[in-house]
């Protein structure tokens, strides 16, 4: 894992203003992180926290404002060309031809590559096989439903055997279903050597499917590591979650910070999280304490909680 297949050091994009009242915009601000062949690589954080941009200076399409990016030992502002041939793009938006069939959709799209007819033809199959989709092949685009077309947005951004795979929240607007067939495709994709580059503000997709991640926030990485580094770093072992009563949470949160020394307590607007070693132990207190939630939840922590304990907010607002 110590083949580094892409770095950024320094790296800046700055949006010059979009009209004449607006100031230009910084959407990451300075970032530095190193993408070792074969792993799957998140970056974590809310809407707006630079992750997009961030992904499409990766894949060569916005050239950084400032700092240094290398990617598969190339130069994206010189090489561009040469990195895209090797490289997938999954974007936010499928942009699939829907008025084309399944299959003419991963033809065309391998033309831009300048692969032989029956190069494609042959991929093609492999391709939908693997995205689970070959009894569709001739069905046009827009009959399919919002997993499938991202799983064809997938087998597409496969057609040219890229080594890296860029993927823009994958998973968005998908169902539970849906997401799981699609993290199955992509564990695939990583046990057969393609590296994945991801984006996410889903801390189980973040947990479920990347061996490293970092979490963005404003432009800047505010921390990074795995998962189970982060969550070790920044959060106690269990979580013990009290929703009380309209009008009742602020009162035990004053009664809780006035008992409560050494464990972080948050609260949220429908909910008081105190982070500690041992929930039901912390349950037991707050009962002692008089406290009468209406519901109480002890779970393990989690990414979300290395977010909110980073930057006082939730990922999902
Ligand atoms: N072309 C642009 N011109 C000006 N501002 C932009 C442009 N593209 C993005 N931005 C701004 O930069 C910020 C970061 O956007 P970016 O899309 O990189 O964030 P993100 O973390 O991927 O969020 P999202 O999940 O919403 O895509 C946002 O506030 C966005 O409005």
């Amino acid at each position: 894992m110590s083949d580094v297949i892409a770095q950024a050091t320094g790296l800046v994009k700055t949006y010059p203003p979009r009209d004449k009242r607006s100031a230009p915009f910084t959407a990451v601000d300075g970032i530095d992180f190193a993408l070792h062949r074969g792993e799957a690589f998140g970056f974590l954080g809310p809407n707006g926290a630079g992750k997009s941009s961030t992904m499409r200076m990766l894949a060569c399409v916005s050239p950084p404002t400032a700092g240094t990016l290398r990617v598969l030992g190339m130069d994206p502002a010189a090489d561009g060309r040469r990195i895209r041939a090797r490289i997938g793009v999954v974007p936010q938006d499928d942009a699939l031809d829907t008025e084309l069939s399944v299959r003419e959709n991963l033809l065309i799209y391998g033309r831009y590559f300048g692969l032989s007819i029956d190069v494609i033809d042959e991929r093609a199959t492999g391709l939908l096989d693997f995205a689970q989709l070959s009894d569709k092949a001739a069905e046009r685009v827009d009959a399919l439903s919002g997993g499938m077309r991202r799983r064809l947005t997938i087998a597409r951004s496969l057609i040219n055997e890229p080594e890296i795979l860029l993927l823009d929240e994958p998973t968005t607007g998908l169902d539970p279903q849906a997401r799981h067939v699609l993290w199955d495709r992509l564990f695939r994709l990583k046990q057969q050597g393609v590296t994945l580059v991801l984006t996410t503000h889903y801390m189980d997709e973040a947990e479920q499917l990347c061996d490293r991640l970092v979490v963005m926030d404003g432009g800047k990485i505010v921390a990074q590591g795995s998962p189970a580094e982060l969550i070790a770093a920044h959060a106690t072992r269990e979580v013990l979650e009290l929703r009380f009563g309209i009008g009742e949470q602020a009162a035990a949160l004053d009664k809780l910070r006035q008992a409560v020394t050494g464990d972080r307590i948050e609260e949220l607007p429908d909910r008081l999280l105190w982070y500690t070693a041992e929930g039901d132990a912390a349950l037991a207190a707050a009962h002692t304490l008089g406290l009468t939630p209406v519901t109480a939840l002890v779970r393990r922590s989690s990414l979300e909680d290395v977010f909110l304990a980073l930057t006082g907010r939730t990922l999902v607002d």
